[in-house]
């Protein structure tokens, strides 16, 4: 699928240049670069032919860690909410204090903001195949995303890691994140506990849910995440 994708960009774009470098590029343009009416619904979206993964679990489960796994695998394209919003209170936008503020809090920002920030490197990246860290975090983000996207997620993966070793992770990390601190780490932990239940219920349900034991080394942890991208790549 990805070499199809590949080939189909020099068709949309004359130029040999990677997409990536040739700057945005329409809505319209990702879509049909993204379209393959030959595979069928439920492996690959329905109208287009990208390939999400929302990747989930509690503040230091290590998602990201094991992100980076996958893209170095599996070539897919590793989209983390909250390093799109922290690169966004970097940018000095308008919205930079209260997303700062809300981050502080570890509270959950406003969907719309998420999904805009999600979308927009969705449309400029050239992929069709994401990992998307740490969002939706709550039931409003899941329907935002599917009405804003237009699109649902294949998989979803769940780390599962009990408080005790997620807090011992995060005050470890040593990467200077204003949310990297017991105050903050305490919040996230309640929000987290008060606002998964439904997204990962909801998937679960859908066949989609793929819950991790997130306790190990990182590579024996990746080699239990491994399979479920080995599958996909076979069925492609
Ligand atoms: N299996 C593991 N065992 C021990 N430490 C780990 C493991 N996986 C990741 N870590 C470490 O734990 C810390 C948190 O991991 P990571 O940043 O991947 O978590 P995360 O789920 O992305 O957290 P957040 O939601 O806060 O961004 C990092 O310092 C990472 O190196
Ligand atoms: O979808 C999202 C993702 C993140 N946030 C806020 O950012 C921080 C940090 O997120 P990490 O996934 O740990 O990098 C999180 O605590 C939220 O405050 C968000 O609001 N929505
Ligand atoms: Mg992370």
């Amino acid at each position: 699928m990805w070499r199809r994708a590949a080939s189909l960009s020099s068709l949309i774009f004359s130029s040999s240049q990677p997409l990536r470098d040739q700057g945005a590029y329409s809505l319209k343009a990702w879509k049909f670069f993204c379209a393959d009416s030959s595979k069928g619904a439920g492996y690959f979206s329905k109208e287009k032919n990208l390939f999400i993964t929302f990747v989930l679990g509690g503040p230091g489960s290590g998602k990201g860690t094991q992100c980076a796994k996958i893209v170095e695998n599996f070539g897919y394209t590793h989209l983390s909410a909250g390093e799109l919003l922290r690169r966004e209170i970097a940018s000095n936008s308008e919205d930079g204090a209260m997303l700062l503020d809300t981050i502080k809090e570890g509270k959950i920002v406003p969907s719309e903001v998420t999904v805009k920030l999600i979308q927009k490197e969705m449309e400029s990246c050239g992929n069709c195949k994401f990992l998307i860290d740490g969002f939706p975090r709550n039931e409003e983000n899941r329907i935002a995303f599917e009405q804003i996207i237009g699109a649902e997620p294949n998989n979803v993966l769940f780390f599962d890691c009990p408080e005790e070793e997620m807090i011992k992770r995060v005050l470890s990390r040593n990467e200077g994140r204003v949310d990297d601190n017991i105050d903050t780490i305490r919040k996230r932990l309640k929000v987290f506990a008060a606002s998964h239940h439904p997204v990962i219920e909801h998937y679960s349900k859908k066949g989609k849910l793929y819950k991790i034991d997130a306790i190990g080394t990182e590579d024996e942890i990746f080699e239990r995440v491994r399979p479920v991208f080995a599958a996909c790549e076979g069925a492609q």
